[in-house]
């Protein structure tokens, strides 16, 4: 595809999910939950949390795609994560994967590794995460959790591009990989991606509140489009607020003001390359 198609259909989905309002439900951590939603308000989607099953499930029927955050696990979440991307999947309703520290523990091997058959329409996280992804559904490009500790990425982002794709390939999704370029791909393309902030990395929950904003762009377009205009509009928002912080605390606060005003018109100078594959 041309550049200028990408640009044309990531305007259309901004200015769709700010006249449109659409919901996107998540399951997420308690960590970043109030970030999340706040990122999806800014964008103009409209937000819910739960933490139940048959909450995760109503919201995944209701809304046009839900957001799952594996990254503070309760022994609930055994019977709701499950169910909300089987329910999602079968009714075929994108749902979006952030699959935070997987590694830990034997209950979020377990549920990562279920939803290999319900295949997420964007898999969202840093370089260790995807890596680790692809090697946990033994997929080409992957590896153990060896490089996993904790939420945070000690990989470049290119050196997930072969766990991505491949990932990509299995799910017929996108998968995003985030960090100071990012790279999205749908298992034939590959966008990498430029901009943000170095704050980003100081402040918890940029990565979670990509993936929630991310959902909310793939009630209104493809999984790939969803997951570039998402790319785009944080790279965007984060160079912008870097500009008035004076620390992580401002940084966030801008952040969140400069998501909500970014246009459609302003999202079409996001820096990226295309990459056949
Ligand atoms: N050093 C950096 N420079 C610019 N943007 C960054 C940097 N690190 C992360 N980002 C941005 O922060 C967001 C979250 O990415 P990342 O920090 O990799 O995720 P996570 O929080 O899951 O580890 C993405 O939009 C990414 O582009
Ligand atoms: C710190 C932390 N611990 C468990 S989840 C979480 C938030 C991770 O957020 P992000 O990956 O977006 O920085
Ligand atoms: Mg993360």
């Amino acid at each position: 595809m041309l550049k200028t198609q990408f640009q044309e259909q990531v305007a259309e989905v901004i200015k769709a999910v700010k006249s449109t309002n659409p919901m996107a439900g998540s399951i997420t951590n308690s960590v970043t939950i109030n970030l999340v939603a706040n990122a999806q308000l800014a964008v103009g989607g409209s937000a819910a949390m739960v933490h139940l099953p048959d909450e995760g499930e109503f919201l995944a029927m209701a809304g046009g795609a839900t957001y799952i955050n594996c990254g503070t696990l309760l022994p609930i979440y055994e019977a709701t994560l499950p169910t909300v991307a089987k329910t999602s999947h079968d009714a075929g309703k994108p749902w979006v994967l952030d699959p935070v520290a997987i590694g830990i523990g034997t209950l979020r091997t377990r549920l990562l590794l279920q939803f290999k058959e319900y295949k997420p329409s964007i898999i969202r996280g840093n370089a260790s995460e995807i890596i680790a992804l692809a090697g946990l559904w033994q997929l080409e490009g992957g590896t153990g959790t060896s490089n996993v500790r904790g939420v945070d990425s000690t990989d470049a982002v290119l050196t997930a591009k072969d766990a991505a794709i491949s990932l990509a390939q299995w799910t017929g999704g996108a998968v995003a990989v985030s960090g100071k370029v990012d790279l999205v791909t749908d298992g034939k393309t590959v966008i990498h991606a430029k901009g943000g902030s170095h704050f980003m990395e100081k402040i918890t929950g940029a990565g979670c509140a990509l993936g929630g904003v991310m959902a909310v762009y793939a009630t209104s377009t493809t999984p790939f489009v969803a997951a570039i205009t998402g790319t785009f509009a944080f790279n965007l928002a984060g160079r912008a607020a870097e500009q008035n912080a004076e620390g992580p605390a401002s940084f966030q606060v801008h952040f969140l003001d400069e998501l909500y005003k970014l246009t459609a018109s302003e999202i079409i100078d996001a820096p990226f390359e295309i990459e056949e594959v």
